[in-house]
């Protein structure tokens, strides 16, 4: 079967948005199938603002003409839907393949709900293939490096070309390459404390539901289990 399993789960999530809702748009292949979707239900009168995690974003949902708002007009958003580089079955995550992780954890932790979105080759049993992005600002970028190679990983500074890979915030990413993370709370910690590190991809009790599109054409949806 011929099926866009990225476009499956992210269609899935915005039958979530609601008329008035205040939604955080994610980015990356699959956000943007929920993006386009959004700007459907927009045209057809679902009345919503939205806030982006990317310029990118942001440029699709103007094109569309999703009614973005301004972060200071607003103090939280009801559902952020954005996709996942690798996700377990606690709903942990790893984000920041496209390199917009530090606005995407701004804009999803300030959400009432969010919504992970992805195709079924990202669920994991254990996160870690999928090499880890660390933000890093460029003032002593080396030093910065140094300590998170002591975490146990070997850390590649993303490229662009020739040039250095530049995040929309001017920084830069380190990607981690651990192969497995025994726990991610715990390297969120480390990797917190380490001066230069703006954010990392580690995304722990954020995401509420995962919507994962298989590619026999199904979709599992995975509600995250929190302590009351
Ligand atoms: O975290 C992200 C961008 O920073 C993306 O959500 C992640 O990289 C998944 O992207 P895609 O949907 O293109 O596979």
């Amino acid at each position: 079967m011929n099926v866009n399993v990225k476009q499956l789960a992210a269609e899935k999530a915005v039958e979530y948005v609601l008329d008035g809702m205040k939604v955080g748009l994610g980015t990356g292949s699959t956000a943007y199938w929920a993006i386009r979707k959004l700007g459907e239900r927009v045209r057809e009168g679902l009345k919503i603002t939205a806030v982006a995690t990317s310029r990118a974003s942001e440029e699709q949902a103007r094109e569309l003409g999703i009614p973005l708002v301004a972060f200071g007009d607003i103090d939280h958003l009801d559902l952020t839907i954005d996709g996942a580089d690798e996700l377990d079955k606690e709903l942990q995550l790893i984000k920041g393949g496209g390199g917009a992780l530090l606005r995407e954890k701004i804009v999803a932790s300030n959400s009432s709900r969010m919504i992970v979105v992805a195709d079924e080759s990202k669920a994991v049993g254990t996160l870690g293939k999928f090499p880890l992005p660390v933000e890093i600002v460029p003032f002593a970028w080396e030093w910065t490096v140094a300590e998170i190679a002591k975490l146990g990983c070997k850390p590649e500074l993303r490229r662009n070309g020739e040039e250095l890979y530049k995040t929309d915030n001017g920084n830069y990413i380190a990607d981690s390459h651990f192969e497995a993370i025994e726990s991610a709370p715990k390297l969120a910690l480390d990797l917190q404390s380490i001066p230069g590190v703006v954010e990392h991809g580690l995304f722990i009790g954020i995401a509420d539901i995962a919507i994962i599109g298989k590619n026999d054409g199904s979709i599992e949806t995975i509600e995250a289990k929190r302590e009351i």
